[in-house]
């Protein structure tokens, strides 16, 4: 008997632009949401975009949290009891976005997602990601409804966080080697489609990162692009294995050994060179991802991400135990083989 079903959750409206920012209640009242939102932010998005989207809602209740945890999660639903909101407005950078969009699938209401930064592919995903003990929980929770992405405000975002964007959606290279491995191996269910949706952005990305410049919002338009695209990925794939490999492991555990330390993008860009190079061993390849990360000036080793030798050979070699997610990084790799690796690409 035929037993395979796919269910995959797409956002209805991705408005991607200059000054769209101000259509955003236009874009959620297509979709006949009703009532009044709760607007989820951090205080640097809060000052630029948080309080002109609360306006547009009739002054809807702002709420501001600090760090990606469940316990933030639960401080919004809180307060989406006590101001009585229909639905939930995340604005700001992942962090916000996640939070957000976890708290609406908790309450099974609405979500709409207003990234101010270009630094993350989950600006349109169907998962959260949020730190537990010494475990990373990867969870899924429904896509936003609409998306509005400023390239106007995204642009005079600070240059690093969009570099983060570019780097996290270079990864996905390593990713979905990493997936096709455990599909080998594991027999993990592998989507042809989401591999190939994954690997294309990337590879369109790096074909144009020649034009991919501080303050130019045609910049900001195709990292915005890319980033909507990776995240289409994992919704088709139902996970974020298109996007997110032994390299997003690895940075897991830097968050957790060296917190606050480096962007997320960041971190999985420099762990990609390694896992490339874990892959094949082939110069070319690894030299590859180096040389792209380089070409749009993000961090191409544990140095220039502040992070120290050490913290970036214990990530490696314990990164393995955070998840049920095999890479390859399989059992984990010992330590002489994680200094090799990261000292023969350059990255300690
Ligand atoms: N669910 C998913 O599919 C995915 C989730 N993620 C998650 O996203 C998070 C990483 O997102 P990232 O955006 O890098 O981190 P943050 O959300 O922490 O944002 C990084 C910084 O950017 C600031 N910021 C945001 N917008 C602007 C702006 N326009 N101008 C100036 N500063 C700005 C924030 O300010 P402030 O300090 O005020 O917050 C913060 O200091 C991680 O937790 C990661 O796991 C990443 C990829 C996919
Ligand atoms: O960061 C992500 C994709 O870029 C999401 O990955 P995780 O599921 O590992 O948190
Ligand atoms: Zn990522």
């Amino acid at each position: 008997m035929f037993d395979k079903r796919a269910w995959i959750r797409l956002p209805r409206n991705v408005v991607v632009g200059h000054g769209v920012l101000s259509e955003t209640a236009a874009a959620v009242g297509e979709l006949h949401l009703g009532g009044t939102p709760l607007v989820v932010t951090s205080p640097t998005p809060k000052e630029l975009a948080a309080e002109s989207v609360a306006e547009q809602f009739d002054g809807a209740p702002v709420v501001t949290v600090d760090e990606a945890s469940f316990s933030e999660v639960e401080r919004v639903m809180d307060e989406v009891e006590d101001s009585e909101a229909s639905f939930l407005v995340g604005v700001g950078g992942g962090k916000v976005i996640d939070i957000a969009k976890m708290a609406s699938d908790e309450l099974d209401m609405g979500f709409v997602s207003v990234p101010t930064a270009a630094s993350h592919d989950g600006i349109v995903s169907g998962r959260g990601s949020v730190p537990e003990g010494d475990t990373r929980h990867s969870v899924a929770a429904e896509p936003p409804l609409v998306v509005v992405a400023d390239t106007g405000i995204i642009a005079d975002a600070p240059w690093r966080l969009t570099t983060a964007g570019c780097a996290d959606i270079i990864s996905n290279y390593t990713a979905v080697k990493d997936w096709e491995l455990a599909h080998r191996l594991k027999n993990v269910e592998y989507s042809e489609y989401a591999g190939a949706l994954s690997r294309m952005t990337a590879e369109m990305l790096v074909d144009n990162a020649d034009s991919i410049r501080p303050g130019l919002e045609e910049s900001a338009w195709l990292v915005v692009k890319a980033l909507v695209s990776s995240g289409v990925a994992m919704s088709i794939a139902g996970s974020s294995r298109p996007a997110s490999g032994a390299e997003h492991l690895i940075s897991h555990q830097l968050d957790r050994i060296a917190p606050g330390t480096a962007l997320h993008g960041h971190q999985v860009g420099v762990a990609s060179v390694v896992t490339e190079y874990l892959h094949s061993g082939d110069m070319g390849r690894w030299q590859n991802v180096h040389d792209a990360l380089a070409a749009i000036g993000a961090p191409t080793n544990a140095e220039e991400l502040g992070h120290s030798a050490e913290d970036f050979v214990e990530a490696m070699t314990t990164a393995h135990e955070i998840r049920d997610r095999y890479t390859i990084l399989g059992n984990g790799v010992s330590e002489e083989a994680a200094i090799e690796a990261a000292t023969v690409t350059g990255v300690i």
